[in-house]
């Protein structure tokens, strides 16, 4: 026992010294790195960013090092995650989210919610939806818009009835897609008059103003009722994956809202808050793991369908387009980089082994159906079209992994519909996107005290993200 003790003292006095040693060469290169950045800035932000600069400079190892080795519950490490995003996967994505196949979404956007009445806490005109401009839609969409609406659908889309699409249309331009329904989610797929189809690239997900307790509720109600923390000490990986999920696309949400808030409200500048995203997804390990686990979770149902995939039709009615969007996605299914680093991104054959597994699975998909019906009710329209685009998402993931069994029913194919297909890759985007700007930027906003809220300068760092090609490569890893 007092040799195990003195053990600890002796490696925590090793780890001072070394420490100690860091921060003595932080000293001598710190003022190197000012006199550089003074010399390459010469406003009053100067300041601030030498002050960005340094902390990154004096980060500790640990820090550093907190993600490594395998994403709990996953077949892949930290690391692969990061190189393979940023090197593959958030590129492709990048492109193929932009394709007109994948850049509309059907679907409906009016507030009807079966639990509580909306109370209108979004604030901003950023909450609504901007509808596609007609010479934006694939040319199949562009005729027959006029419908007698109900008067409520007006009032949800702002009085534009543009927005709605005759669904024969849709049936015609997406030939060879299924309507059947998805049973982990509450919304009727099939089309019928109450679906609009929204372009994704003109409403980015980002700050809205949504917030407070019509927010609150929503979470409090996903959380407690339906995925609730699991304890610490829960083995069971089924019991674990809901609240896992949910709290992955929650820290995506915020970091979404981080990387693209509105710094300054009556200037409209627009930026990045790393305060905000420290505090809400950085500071808590368990929800930036929690993102890694769901980004794997959602990528495995995505090479898991590639037998579907590769061969779907993704018919926008402009053949050049279309091939473009099936060559980016064969790309995606068989990356050789993805093949070999990380074959297996989330094992779900493990899943659903013991008696109490189909139970468990429909306890499950109630809760998510339920989630899934909570969407109805978020009280801002943009931050209801992501939701429910990323809860469809989830709910393919789910359906694909755990309610077709490939594996022991061969013959067995997954089945899905054309917004679902829309939904998953996009949540696998947006997922991809948040794993690229956590691994970016995330140590920097470990410094919550220096990223001050008053300076937008300091806070709009995108515009000196230049300044570190200044820097020579290999001096941060090296002294920190
Ligand atoms: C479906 C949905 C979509 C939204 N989309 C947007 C949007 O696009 N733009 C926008 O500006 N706002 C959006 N919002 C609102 C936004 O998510 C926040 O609710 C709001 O910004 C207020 O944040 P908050 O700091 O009070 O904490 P919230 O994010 O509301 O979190 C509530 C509580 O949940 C817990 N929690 C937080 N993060 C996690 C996590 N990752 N894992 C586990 N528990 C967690 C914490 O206890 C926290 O106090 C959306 C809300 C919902 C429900």
């Amino acid at each position: 026992m007092e040799m195990a003790k003195a053990e600890v003292k002796v490696k925590e006095a090793d780890r001072a010294k070394q420490s100690e040693r860091r921060w003595s060469s932080c000293a001598v290169f710190v003022p190197l790195i000012s006199v550089a950045i003074a010399l390459a800035v010469s406003s009053r932000n100067s300041a601030s960013i030498v002050s960005l600069l340094t902390n990154r400079s004096c980060r500790c190892p640990q820090e550093l090092q907190k993600y490594t080795g395998v994403v709990e519950d996953c077949c892949c490490e930290y690391e692969t995650v990061n190189s393979l995003n940023g090197e593959v996967l958030h590129p492709l994505l990048q492109k193929l989210v932009r394709t007109p196949f994948f850049r509309f979404f059907k679907v409906k956007l009016w507030c009807d919610c079966p639990f509580w009445p909306d109370d209108g806490m979004c604030r901003l005109r950023d909450c609504s939806v901007c509808e596609c401009p007609e010479n934006e839609f694939p040319e199949p969409f562009r005729n027959s818009l006029k419908h007698d609406l109900p008067s409520d659908t007006l009032q949800c889309q702002e009085g534009k009835p543009q927005a709605i699409v005759d669904r024969t249309l849709d049936s015609r331009t997406f030939r060879g897609w299924v309507e059947a329904d998805n049973p982990w989610t509450s919304d009727d797929e099939t089309d019928n008059s109450e679906m609009t189809y929204v372009n994704l690239l003109l409403n980015p997900e980002r700050y809205t103003g949504y917030t407070g307790p019509s927010a609150r509720r929503i979470w409090d109600a996903i959380y407690s009722e339906n995925c609730p923390k699991y304890t610490s000490g829960e083995v069971c990986q089924e019991k674990k994956v809901l609240y896992k999920l949910i709290s992955g696309l929650h820290s995506s949400i915020s970091i979404h809202i981080a990387a693209d808030y509105l710094l300054d409200e009556a200037a409209n500048m627009w930026g990045k808050n790393l305060e905000m995203m420290y505090d809400r997804v950085v500071r808590y390990p368990d929800r930036v793991g929690n993102l890694y686990f769901t980004f794997l979770f959602v990528l495995r149902a995505v090479t898991k369908a590639a037998n579907y995939l590769e061969v779907a039709e993704y018919d926008t009615g402009n053949p050049a387009e279309d091939a473009s969007t099936l060559f980016l996605m064969k790309q995606l299914l068989y990356d050789r980089k993805l093949q070999a680093a990380c074959p297996l991104p989330f094992d779900e054959a493990k899943l659903w082994k013991g008696k109490s597994g189909p139970q468990l699975k429909q306890t499950l998909q109630r809760q998510f159906r339920n989630i899934s019906a909570l969407m109805d009710c978020v009280g801002c329209e943009k931050c209801r079209l992501w939701g429910k685009l990323q809860v469809l998402g989830l709910g393919t993931a789910l359906k694909i992994l755990f309610s077709v069994d490939i594996q022991n029913e061969p013959d067995t194919s997954v089945q899905l519909q054309r917004n679902e297909v829309i939904a998953l890759v996009n949540l696998l985007s947006r997922l991809s996107e948040s794993i690229q700007f956590v691994h970016e930027w995330g140590s920097l906003s470990e410094k919550p005290g220096k990223v001050h809220r008053s300076d937008p300068a300091a806070y709009d760092i995108t515009k000196w993200h230049g300044l570190w090609e200044l820097i020579p490569g290999g001096w941060f890893t090296r002294f920190s």
